[in-house]
């Protein structure tokens, strides 16, 4: 889709009211739709989200020979051999790293040759410590760049059940092994190499969609786990909504004085992005020290939030926020200040964001380069709600994960102009 140039936002000058309820999530949408796919029979997933990462998902597995059928704007219906077939044509999964990994890893223990590729800015994203752990296993697959394409020619089997992972850049490789080792054919574990991994919340995510679709899986120290080689049931499941998605509107809410009803409370939330809850109610007394290693797809909206906090923020911990989407540490210190000079600072692999709770009401046109990253323009859209001038280039890069983040925000009484 050819997405709109830009847009800008007019600060609403008042609180924001209203209920605004966040889309499914895409971290658990796209482990249930994998899951659905390795398993015998159909599974009917509700509460889903539909947005370019999903659909990539979605399509995949459609190329892969699994049925998948969309009765309604939230479901997936999914009705599947178990097997996944190599399909005709490369798979082209954009810039999703959730299918790009998790597939990666599940077809190396399908039959026949596949590609998994995705767009330029996937293209740039690492992978090889998954491909190097799969060639560890006998599988024979290949990424040249150590990023996308990657080439698997599969043979059906692990040559090994014990793998150790490098989780460190992403802690997808770790989850996308899980996935695919109770397809293998005897007890399989998987060890991290590094000391960590990031936001360990995902890693529980994995497996709680996997034991929901039939899995065995147990932690079986700090660092590893055992799954048993159940292979997937088809099951009924619902997703919750999204957790970062909702980051957006817990900081709308705290900014403007409003209030926003999610539908959900925060504590019903299982993913790790929730805990970003409690920093943003602290809001304008945030801490001067946030580590985002356990919620960094929230650093985005703290960051942006941080900019009218009454102390200056630094965010520690988010050394792989280099490698999502776009460099969003260097992302968001170039629209902080764009907006005002001086707003922030790189420091290694830290931000710094230098508060000044004077910057709302002010007019401070700029133009946010948002590298096509759904969550630069989500979180900009939030300087927006109190500095009159935000354009945020390229809105419709909000498709990833959140298609109706424009309309959503506009139902809660925000308006746009120089719309292009
Ligand atoms: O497992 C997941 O669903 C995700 C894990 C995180 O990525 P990394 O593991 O690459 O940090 C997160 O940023 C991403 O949006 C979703
Ligand atoms: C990092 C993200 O996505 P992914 O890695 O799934 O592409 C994200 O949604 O912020």
């Amino acid at each position: 889709m050819m997405g709109r140039a830009k847009l800008t936002v007019v600060p609403p000058g008042k609180p924001l009211i209203g209920r605004a309820i966040p889309p499914g999530s895409k971290s658990i949408t796209n482990r249930a739709l994998l899951l659905a796919g390795l398993a015998k029979g159909t599974s009917r997933l509700t509460g889903a989200l539909k947005s370019d990462d999903t659909r990539y998902m979605a399509d995949a597995l459609r190329a892969l020979g699994v049925v998948v059928d969309e009765p309604d704007a939230t479901s997936f219906v999914v009705t599947s051999t178990g097997k996944l077939e190599p399909p005709a044509a490369p798979l082209f999964l954009g810039n999703a790293g959730t299918a790009t990994r998790f597939l990666t890893a599940a077809l190396a223990l399908g039959n026949g040759r596949y590609v998994v590729d995705g767009d330029e800015h996937m293209r740039k994203r690492p992978i090889k410590p998954l491909v190097d752990a799969l060639q560890s296993l006998g599988v024979k697959a290949e990424a040249p760049t150590g990023c996308p394409p990657v080439t698997i020619d599969a043979t059906g089997a692990f040559a090994s059940d014990k793998v150790v992972i490098d989780g460190g850049l992403s802690s997808q490789y770790v989850s996308a092994l899980q996935m695919a080792a109770a397809c293998s054919s005897a007890p399989f574990t998987i060890e991290l190499a590094g000391a960590d991994i990031g936001a360990r919340g995902y890693i529980d995510l994995t497996l709680a969609a996997m034991r929901a679709f039939g899995a065995e899986a147990e932690q079986t120290s700090p660092s590893s786990w055992r799954i048993q080689p159940t292979g997937y049931r088809a099951a009924d499941f619902t997703v919750e909504p999204d957790a970062s998605a909702a980051t957006y509107l817990w900081a709308a809410e705290v900014l403007t004085g409003g209030k926003i009803d999610l539908g959900v409370a925060n504590e019903e939330f299982t993913q790790p992005d929730a805990k970003a809850y409690d920093i943003i109610r602290q809001f304008p007394h945030m801490p001067a020290e946030i580590d985002g290693s356990q919620m960094q797809d929230a650093v985005p909206t703290l960051a942006v939030l941080a900019a009218f906090n009454e102390q200056p923020v630094r965010f520690v911990g988010i050394a792989n926020l280099r490698v999502k989407e776009c460099d969003r540490i260097r992302a968001l210190s170039l629209g902080l200040n764009a907006i005002r000079d001086g707003l922030a600072r790189e420091e290694g692999d830290d931000l710094i964001v230098f508060s000044d709770p004077a910057l709302a009401g002010q007019v401070l046109p700029a133009a946010i380069d948002t590298f096509a990253d759904h969550r630069i323009a989500m979180s900009f859209a939030l300087a927006g709600l109190k500095i009159g001038g935000i354009t945020i280039l390229d809105p419709d890069c909000v498709a990833k994960t959140f298609p109706s983040y424009w309309d959503v925000l506009s139902s809660l009484g925000v308006s746009y102009t120089d719309i292009q």
